[in-house]
């Protein structure tokens, strides 16, 4: 579903990506790990056809986004690690312009509950404005709009940093909730623990490259963070 091959890109003389390989099939997470600079957001921002690669390809559900944004983004989620809504419109009313503005679509009040509610999110939270919704409240709606469009694909830079422990596990049980029903995550984050727990692979960067892939199965908690230190002072 989510597919870089040998992708490099470069901002001037800065070489933020390396010849990355990276596959994401549908059903799976895949945490992306790596030191602040190694190229994660690169990454996900070549995905949605923000940036065009300088070589190299990259293609979701086997459109170039760089030829075909609409048409790549029409296929994806995107949470970032700041969940940028409308604070003066409700958590519902959120829902309802963000998933119209990516798909045309108008869903009617009850769908739009369903999907509100199967993200986790309180009916009686729908009415509030999003102003006064905390971080992980505003990542479920993230959700809810990934749900409303079928997304075969979700992307999320640092989605549980700020996260309480609470608020993170939820948010981690939504995510293995959407894998279950085929869609492909691919997940940038710094926290080790719940990328073993929750990811089928994990890929380490370091400056633009991709250091090592493990299977999460092979690995405890302490060895993915032997490797991962290791690979960082190498
Ligand atoms: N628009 C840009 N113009 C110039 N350089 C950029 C741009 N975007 C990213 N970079 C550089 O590319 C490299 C990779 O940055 P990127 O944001 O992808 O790293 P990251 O792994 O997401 O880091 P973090 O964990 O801090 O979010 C960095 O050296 C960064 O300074």
């Amino acid at each position: 579903m989510l597919e870089c091959q040998q992708l490099t890109k470069r901002f001037g003389e800065r070489l933020a990506l390396d010849a990355l390989d990276l596959r994401v099939g549908g059903g799976e997470i895949f945490c992306l790990l790596g030191a602040n600079g190694a190229g994660k957001t690169t990454t996900i921002n070549l995905m949605l056809g923000f940036h065009t690669p300088t070589s190299g390809t990259v293609r979701v559900g086997g459109v170039d986004p760089a030829a075909d944004p609409h048409a790549a983004r029409a296929l994806l989620a995107y949470i970032p690690e700041q969940v940028n809504l409308y604070p003066l419109l409700t958590g519902l009313e959120n829902l309802e312009y963000f998933v119209q503005i990516s798909n045309g679509r108008r869903y009617s009040r009850d769908d739009l509950m369903g999907y509100f509610t199967q993200a986790g999110l309180s009916s009686a939270d729908a009415g509030r404005r999003l102003g006064e919704y905390s971080k992980g409240m505003r990542q479920k709606v993230g959700i809810a709009v990934a749900l409303a469009k079928q997304a075969k694909a979700l992307l999320l830079d640092e989605p549980l940093s700020g996260l309480d422990p609470k608020a993170a596990n939820e948010f981690c049980s939504l995510l293995i909730a959407l894998k279950e029903r085929g869609t492909a995550i691919l997940l940038a984050t710094h926290d080790l623990m719940r990328a073993r727990d929750i990811g089928a692979r994990v890929g380490i960067m370091r400056a633009g490259r991709m250091l090592a892939q493990r299977d999460t199965t092979e690995l405890t908690h302490n060895e993915l963070e032997q490797v991962y230190l290791d690979l960082m002072r190498a």
